[in-house]
């Protein structure tokens, strides 16, 4: 295991964890990290949710696993036994799948689709490493956090965020409000949709370009809107260079997911967060609040949306100097980090 000779010989790393595409952009950057020293990770994840449409053609690891785990937290009573069970099987199953590829250490992104993995890796007393998005813990990681190796998170412990280096490399200061850029998140949010809606005449009385991601269930609704209402915008469901999108525009208003919202910070984009209001622990609202408090942001609860204060906040906000605050929110190199402290025991 040790390096011989200036070279790390062996390095079998298990990346695990997903659902939504905030767990999997962790996972994706990391693995990315990984492929650029030359290791392909193997990838466990589940069935459910969007692991496989994220990973399943992707090259970048040496295998990928996906095993029917499902959530457990709200679940009660028989079926929440049940689920364990069915838990504590699929982790004898991860358990062999980390034996069979002579796995050194777990990378944990958390979810449920983590739960098979992680555990396996407590059982092997294989090394594991959690990162945690949230200004929430969630509760798998709660759990696993005393028995990992190192817990990674921005809000408690500012470590830096991994978001892909380009975030950074095309970030600029913005000062004047030109284009507009509305987010909901990997699925997209209705709520959001509804506000550019509300808000598009006046933006297109200001003459502001508007760019706006609706989710796939929003998509055609969204897009009629904007045809019948005869407003020029640059309306998608998904696109997976959103980098391209967002270095355009000057303002966002966006759902307060976290790699949303470290990718947004990196990029220097000031932004007005309108939380998913039924996250765990009301994860997004402390996200977004972590911004505000540095005055690098705002956040506005989506029952206490008033198109009003909206529309004076937006064009009355000092975007220049949110966007220089901006700068002290996020740093490069969060995968390299990352990956330097998992790899640690095979330098020397
Ligand atoms: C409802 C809910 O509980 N959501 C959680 C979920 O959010 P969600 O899955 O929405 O994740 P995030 O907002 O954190 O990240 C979305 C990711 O998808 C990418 N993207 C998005 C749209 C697009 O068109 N193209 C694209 O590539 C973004 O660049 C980003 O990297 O995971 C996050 C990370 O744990 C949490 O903070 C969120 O609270």
């Amino acid at each position: 295991m040790r390096m011989e000779n200036g070279e790390l010989r062996i390095k079998k790393i298990a990346i695990t964890g997903g659902g939504t595409g905030g767990h999997l952009k962790i996972a994706k950057v990391i693995k990315e990290e990984f492929n650029k020293r030359g290791i392909k990770p193997i990838y466990i994840g589940s069935t459910s949710g969007a692991d496989k449409a994220w990973f399943e053609n992707d090259e970048g690891f040496e295998a990928k696993y996906f095993l029917p785990s499902s959530g457990v937290v709200n679940k009660k009573g028989f079926g929440k036994i049940n689920s364990l069970i069915h838990i504590l099987k699929l982790s004898f199953r991860a358990k062999k799948l980390l034996k069979k590829h002579n796995i050194h250490a777990v990378f944990s992104v958390g979810g449920y689709s983590a739960a098979p993995a992680s555990f396996a890796a407590l059982l092997n007393f294989t090394p594991l490493f959690i990162h945690e998005q949230n200004a929430h813990i969630g509760s798998l990681n709660k759990l696993l956090k005393p028995f990992s190796k190192r817990f990674f998170n921005t809000f408690f412990y500012k470590d830096p965020y991994p978001v892909e280096n380009i975030f950074f490399d095309t970030a600029r200061v913005r000062k004047e409000l030109k284009t507009i850029i509305f987010l909901g998140g990997s699925q997209g949010a209705l709520a959001i949709n509804d506000l550019a809606t509300n808000l598009a005449p006046k933006l297109k009385e200001k003459n502001i370009q508007i760019i706006h991601q609706t989710g796939k269930r929003d998509f055609e609704r969204i897009k009629n809107f904007y045809i019948q209402n005869k407003i020029d915008a640059e309306v998608f469901d998904f696109d997976p260079n959103l980098v391209q999108k967002i270095s355009k525009a000057d303002f966002a208003i966006s759902r307060a997911g976290a790699s949303t919202l470290f990718e947004l910070a990196a990029n220097r984009i000031p932004a007005l967060f309108i939380p998913y209001p039924y996250a765990a622990g009301d994860h997004q609202y402390y996200n977004a609040k972590f911004l505000e408090d540095k005055n690098a942001g705002f956040v506005i609860r989506q029952d206490e949306i008033d198109i009003e204060k909206i529309e004076s906040l937006i064009f009355n906000a000092d975007l220049e100097k949110i966007s220089q605050n901006l700068a002290e929110i996020n740093k490069k190199e969060g995968a390299k980090l990352i990956v330097d402290e998992i790899l640690k025991p095979f330098v020397d």
